[in-house]
């Protein structure tokens, strides 16, 4: 068993990175996608309130759009968020493996066990946060949030040019195939060398620890976990909003 897999010590402290500093192109024209509102509070609010549920987050790191960090900043003292937890905020970089890198770079020390979740996933529910925290503890190096996938998946050989013909070249046994959401988790030593040392295109950080030949373990997900990416998934966040006021009662 490598040092990154040993169980954590239950008062290891646990920090949350949230990656904010995107565009939001697949949303279409309006401000960066972690600004924009829903039912009238920012996307980022909702994510940090999120993570912030947890009583084992005692630290996250905001990742803000390069020239936004002034706007978070006053975004987050303008909003109700819990006592226990401290908040930072730094300016993204141009990809979202550079904003998680910079967030990285603002740790203090005594976090040994970090999370990484998108703003663009401001509905997941604590009890899957404290899942993956409950994993890492236990031992993973690293934990997504996953579910399996409703459709078939086809792999293609992609068009040069978007909405031409694409050649199948493969079906993936649906049943081995799972929908990666976050919150991430992972011990800290093994993100950070994570980020230090694989290079190229990925599109999350469990898939870095992968390349380092570190173990990674799936828990179940949840379905308001989902990502807002386009104008679609904005009217089916303000829905499960609206739903969870049903519910709660106000
Ligand atoms: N340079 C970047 C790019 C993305 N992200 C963050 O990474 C998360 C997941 O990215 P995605 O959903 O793709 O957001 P965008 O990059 O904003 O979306 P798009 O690709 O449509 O522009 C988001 O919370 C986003 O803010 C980031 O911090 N820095
Ligand atoms: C990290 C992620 O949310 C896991 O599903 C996803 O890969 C982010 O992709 P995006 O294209 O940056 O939204």
């Amino acid at each position: 068993m490598s040092d990154e897999s040993r169980p954590q010590p239950a008062q290891t402290p646990v920090a949350a990175v949230i990656p904010a500093a995107g565009r939001g192109v697949r949303l279409g024209p309006g401000a960066p996608k972690a600004l924009r509102t829903l039912n009238g509070t920012p996307m980022l609010i909702h994510a940090v309130r999120a993570l912030a549920a947890s009583r084992h987050v005692s630290l996250v790191v905001v990742v803000a759009p390069p020239d936004g960090a002034a706007e978070v900043k006053s975004l987050l003292d303008a909003h109700a968020l819990p006592d226990r937890t401290d908040f930072l905020v730094v300016p993204g970089g141009e990809t979202r493996q550079e904003s998680v890198r910079l967030g990285l770079d603002a740790l203090p020390p005594e976090h040994g066990i970090v999370l990484v979740h998108d703003a663009a996933r401001p509905l997941v529910p604590v009890d899957t946060v404290d899942a993956v925290i409950e994993a890492v503890r236990d031992g993973a190096p690293a934990v997504v949030p996953a579910l399996p996938l409703a459709d078939t998946v086809k792999e293609v050989e992609p068009a040069a040019v978007t909405g031409e013909p694409e050649p199948v070249v493969a079906t993936p046994e649906r049943a081995r195939l799972r929908a990666v959401q976050t919150p991430q988790g992972f011990d800290r030593a093994t993100l950070v060398r994570a980020h230090e040392t694989v290079t190229g295109d990925v599109t999350d950080d469990a898939s870095m620890v992968e390349r380092l030949g570190q173990a990674v373990v799936a828990v179940p997900g949840h379905e308001e976990a989902f990502k807002v990416t386009r104008p679609l998934d904005l009217v089916l966040a303000e829905a499960v909003l609206a739903r969870r006021r049903l519910n709660d009662g106000f």
